[in-house]
């Protein structure tokens, strides 16, 4: 019998979903810490701790570049952010803070888009 052809899954919606996750991300006022990557060279220890590093003005370059298939890989590399800065600062402390402010923003924010899928 003949193979169902699998409909090929439209990820264009989800890129513009991840287009405004980003822009709501960047748009923070917590935001200031990831907005750009870390300046390793004057962070001691950061480049040994932290193995993949991510910021928001990287995860923009990926997008304009299509490096991301769909919102999953994207919501992979936003977590990624939010991880490293736990791994590397103290739950109390300014960065630390916002880190944890921002990811329950962003993880509110795409539940809600989500229910569009
Ligand atoms: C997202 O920010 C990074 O976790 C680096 C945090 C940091 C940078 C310089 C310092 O003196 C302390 C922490």
């Amino acid at each position: 019998c003949a193979k169902k052809a699998k409909t090929p899954k439209d990820s264009s919606n989800e890129l513009a979903v991840c287009r405004v996750l980003l822009a709501d991300l960047e748009a923070h006022q917590d935001a200031w810490p990831f907005l750009s990557p870390v300046q390793h060279k004057s962070v001691p220890g950061y480049r040994k701790v932290i193995k993949k590093p991510m910021d928001f003005s990287t995860i923009k370059e990926k997008l304009t570049n299509n490096l991301y298939l769909n919102l999953e890989n994207f919501i992979v590399d936003v977590n990624l952010v939010f991880d490293n800065c736990q791994r590397f600062n103290e739950d109390d402390s300014e960065i630390g803070r916002a880190g944890h402010r921002m990811r329950r923003f962003f993880d509110k924010r795409w539940t809600e888009l989500l229910q569009f899928f």
